[in-house]
C-alpha cells in the first residue's frame, strides 16, 4: 500500500469510527430521555411515516374522497408527528437524534465508499478520427445546438456536421449508415439520448468509435460517461484530444438503448398524447386505473432464471443503477459490466406502500437484480414502452440483452468523469472497517477495503 492510499485507508477508518459514534449517540439521546418519552420518539415517528406512506397510496391508487383523504393523510401524519414533538417538548432530543442519525449514515456511507474506491472504466489512446461526421439536433435541450456554437466548435475541429431536418420524422440510423458508407471514421450526435442509441448502434456495426454531445434535456448517458453536462462544447474536444472507453450496449426487441427501458405505469403514462402538455395531470389521472390493475397490463417478467409474477413497473438498464430509488435512480458506476440492471415493483395496497417507505430496497414489493436477459410476457399483444424516454409499443413477449463491450466511445482526455456515488449503507462491513487496524508496512496489505466493500 503506498502512503495515498494508506492514508485514504486511514480517512475512511476514522470515518467509520464516526459515524458508530453519532450512530450510538443518536440511540443513546433516546433511551437516556426514557422517563420523558424518549421510545415515543421513535414509535410515534414510525407511524407517522407509516401513516403518510398509506396516505400517499390512497392519493395515487384511488380518485374522488378517498383520493382527498388519502393526500389530507400524507400531509396531515408528518405535520400531526411534528406537532406532538413540538407540544411534548420532545423535539430537541428528536431533532438531536435525527440529525445524530443522518450524520451516522452519510458519515458511513462515504467511509464505505473510500474503503472501496470505485475503479473507473479504463480509457485507451487512440488515434485522432480523420472523418469524422457529427449529427446535430438544432432542437435538443431547447436549442444547445445554436447557444453553444457546436456547429462551428465541430466543423473548426475537422467534422462535417449533419444537422437533423425536426420538420420531418428523420431516419437517424440511415443518416448514420450513410456517413459511415461515404467513409466516417467516427460518428457523433449532439442530441436527446434516443437519438444517441440509434447511432451507438451503428457504431458499434461497424465498430468505429462514437463520440456523445450533451446537447439533450437529461443527458443521462453522457453523465455516466462521466462528461460535462453543463457545457455541450466541452465533449467536442474529443475530436482533437481523445480517448477511448468501451461500454456495453442494451437491446429491447432489437432497437438498442443506452440507459433505460420502462414498462408498466411509468411506460403507459409517456404514451398518453396529454402527457408532455400536463405530465403531473396526466400521471394522477392515469395512476389509479395502472396500480389497481383496471387497465394496466399485468407483467410476468422472466430474468434469467428468476421469475417475478404481475409486476405493476419495470426498470431495465443498460447496466445496474448504483442506488435502489426507483423515482430517482442516481447512477451507474460504469457502463462495462456486462449486465443489465432490473428493477420490479408490485404494491398492492396501504399495507405494502407503507412496508417500502419503512423498509426502502428490501422491501418485499420492490426486486432489484441483475441479468443478462429479460423477457416481459403480457395478455396483450403489444405493450406500451419507454425506451431512453421515448415511448413505443412492443409486440409481447419483449426480450432485453445487453451487448457487452460493443461500443466505442471517445471521450475527451480532460472531462470533470462521473460524480462519486456512495455505496448502501451495511453496518456489519462498516463495523468491520472501524475496527480494523492499520499495517502500514509494504508488502502486508490491507484487507479491509475487500472486507468491507466485498
Ligand atoms: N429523428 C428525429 N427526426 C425528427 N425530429 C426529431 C428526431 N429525434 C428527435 N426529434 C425532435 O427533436 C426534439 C428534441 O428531441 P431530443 O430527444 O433530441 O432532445 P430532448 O428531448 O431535448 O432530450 P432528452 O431526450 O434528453 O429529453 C423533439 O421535439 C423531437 O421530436
Amino acid at each position: 500500500m503506498d502512503t495515498s492510499d494508506a492514508g485514504t485507508m486511514a480517512g475512511a477508518r476514522l470515518l467509520a469510527r464516526l459515524s458508530l459514534l453519532c450512530g450510538l449517540a443518536a440511540v443513546a439521546i433516546l433511551l437516556a430521555f426514557t422517563g420523558s418519552g424518549g421510545p415515543l420518539i421513535l414509535v410515534i415517528g414510525l407511524a407517522g411515516l407509516v401513516a403518510a406512506a398509506a396516505g400517499v397510496w390512497w392519493a395515487l391508487a384511488h380518485r374522488g374522497v378517498v383520493r382527498g383523504a388519502g393526500a389530507l393523510l400524507a400531509v396531515g401524519a408528518p405535520a400531526a408527528v411534528l406537532v406532538f414533538y413540538a407540544r411534548t417538548g420532545l423535539w430537541v432530543v428528536a431533532l438531536a437524534s435525527l440529525l445524530l442519525g443522518g450524520a451516522a449514515l452519510t458519515c458511513g456511507r462515504v467511509a464505505l465508499r473510500r474503503a472501496r474506491p470505485q475503479r473507473g472504466m479504463a480509457a485507451i489512446a487512440c488515434p485522432a478520427p480523420v472523418r469524422p461526421v457529427v449529427i446535430m439536433n438544432p432542437m435538443s435541450g431547447g436549442g444547445k445546438v445554436g447557444r453553444f456554437g457546436l456547429v462551428e466548435k465541430a466543423q473548426r475541429s475537422g467534422a462535417r456536421v449533419v444537422l437533423l431536418d425536426t420538420a420531418v420524422s428523420t431516419d437517424v440510423a440511415a443518416l448514420a449508415r450513410r456517413a459511415v458508407a461515404e467513409g466516417a471514421d467516427l460518428l457523433g450526435v449532439a442530441g436527446g439520448d434516443g437519438t444517441q442509441a440509434l447511432v451507438a448502434a451503428v457504431a458499434a456495426a461497424h465498430d468505429i468509435p462514437f463520440m456523445v454531445v450533451s446537447a439533450g434535456t437529461r443527458n443521462h448517458f453522457a453523465m455516466d460517461l462521466g462528461l460535462d453536462r453543463a457545457d455541450p462544447a466541452r465533449c467536442l474536444d474529443a475530436l482533437t484530444d481523445g480517448e477511448e472507453l468501451t461500454v456495453d450496449l442494451g437491446t429491447v426487441a432489437g432497437r438498442p438503448f443506452v440507459n433505460t427501458v420502462s414498462f408498466g405505469a411509468y411506460a403507459q403514462i409517456v404514451q398518453s398524447p396529454e402527457y408532455r402538455a400536463a405530465k403531473a395531470g396526466t400521471a394522477l389521472n392515469a395512476l389509479p386505473d395502472l396500480l389497481l390493475g383496471n387497465q394496466g397490463e399485468r407483467l410476468d417478467v422472466q430474468v434469467d432464471g428468476t421469475r417475478l409474477e404481475s409486476q405493476q413497473a419495470l426498470l431495465v438498464s443498460n447496466n445496474p443503477y448504483a442506488a435502489v430509488d426507483p423515482l430517482a435512480p442516481g447512477r451507474r458506476l460504469r457502463l462495462d459490466g456486462g449486465t443489465l440492471g432490473v428493477l420490479g415493483i408490485r404494491v398492492d395496497g396501504a399495507v405494502q406502500a407503507a412496508e417500502l417507505a419503512v423498509r426502502g430496497g428490501r422491501a418485499t414489493g420492490l426486486h432489484v437484480l441483475t441479468a443478462h436477459q429479460v423477457t416481459v410476457h403480457a395478455a396483450a399483444e403489444t405493450i406500451p414502452v419507454a425506451v431512453d424516454g421515448e415511448a413505443l409499443n412492443l409486440p409481447t413477449p419483449v426480450t432485453c440483452s445487453i451487448n457487452p463491450g460493443v461500443l466505442r466511445v471517445r471521450v475527451p482526455r480532460s472531462r470533470p468523469g462521473a460524480p462519486p456515488a456512495n455505496p448502501p449503507l451495511n453496518w456489519r462491513h462498516l463495523i468491520a472497517l472501524a475496527v480494523s487496524r492499520s499495517r502500514s508496512t509494504a508488502g502486508s496489505g490491507d484487507r479491509t477495503g475487500e472486507a468491507a466493500g466485498e
